[in-house]
């Protein structure tokens, strides 16, 4: 459990999720820390994706609960949270021959009443976050013409005009480019607000993160700053394998990498 003592973004308390009579999650608690980037990272399967769905509010708990903002998530009137909670999922279904300018409009939709029309404020809104992710140029580009992390920045944009206090994502570097993945990882580090991500390259999620949950096979193994929780113990019971943590001699983060089943004991 994290040992931060700040208002946490999400309290999940004793949460489960499962389909048809098989448990997905199972037991989950923990508090997760606001204005840090926390990491979600574990093998294929691990429920990563569910349990974001159980934070964004996509999923209800089969028994447990989710507060958000000391709010069960429930409770939330749908506009109010969509103004503080914006999610990026890995399979957004967004039409392509929409502009980049139209795409990130609906980021308004949660402050508008029926057929208020944008005004200044929301252009000038529009224009800030094209500029905060490089895409001023490309505001009246069809998302088609987009290369995939251009499209990545627009929806993560998008999520932005929302001027949530909370960005959940879902694999925010999946099907990018190594350049664009460090782009990428760099840019939300830097956002300033709570962001929740699901991230599979545990090296980016220890190099950028602030905090870590662990999952695997539905359950929450660990949870806590990088530097407590990026263990070899931990990282070996994840992923039921060998590995090695160092420092990574460039960038003096935490740098697992998986050893041959022949078990070093030099470390
Ligand atoms: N709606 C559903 N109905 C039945 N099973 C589901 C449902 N959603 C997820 N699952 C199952 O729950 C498990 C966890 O899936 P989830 O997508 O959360 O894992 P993940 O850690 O995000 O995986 P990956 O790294 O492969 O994206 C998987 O075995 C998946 O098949």
């Amino acid at each position: 459990m994290s040992r931060h003592t700040a208002t946490p973004v999400f309290e999940v308390d004793n949460l489960s999720w499962g389909e048809g009579g098989q448990a997905i999650l199972a037991n989950i608690n923990a508090n997760i820390a606001s204005h840090r980037f926390t990491g979600i990272i574990g093998p294929n399967g691990a429920g990563k994706t569910t349990f974001l769905r159980c934070l964004s509010g996509f999923y209800s708990p089969v028994s447990g609960g989710v507060s958000f903002l000391n709010k069960p998530l429930a409770n939330w009137p749908f506009n109010e949270r969509a103004q503080r909670l914006a999610v990026v999922t890995q399979h957004t279904d967004v039409d392509r021959s929409w502009s980049v300018e139209q795409l990130l409009a609906t980021g308004l939709i949660p402050y508008k009443r029926w057929f208020q029309v944008n005004n200044q404020q929301d252009q000038d809104l529009l224009t800030a976050v094209l500029n905060q992710v490089g895409l001023a140029d490309k505001r009246q580009r069809h998302l088609a013409t987009l290369s995939g992390g251009e499209l990545q920045r627009a929806l993560i944009a998008k999520a932005l005009v929302q001027q949530p206090e909370c960005l959940l994502l879902d694999e925010p570097t999946n099907h990018l480019d190594s350049q664009y993945q460090l782009t990428l990882m760099k840019w939300i580090k830097r956002l300033g607000i709570s962001v929740v991500a699901s991230v599979h390259d545990i090296n980016m999620a220890a190099r950028f993160c602030d905090d870590l949950l662990l999952f695997k096979q539905g359950k929450l193994l660990a949870h806590g700053p990088v530097s407590e929780v990026f263990t070899v113990a931990n990282l070996e019971h994840l992923f039921d394998h060998p590995v090695r943590v160092d420092r990574h001699p460039y960038h003096d983060c935490l740098w697992m990498n998986f050893l041959e089943q022949e078990r070093h004991h030099d470390q």
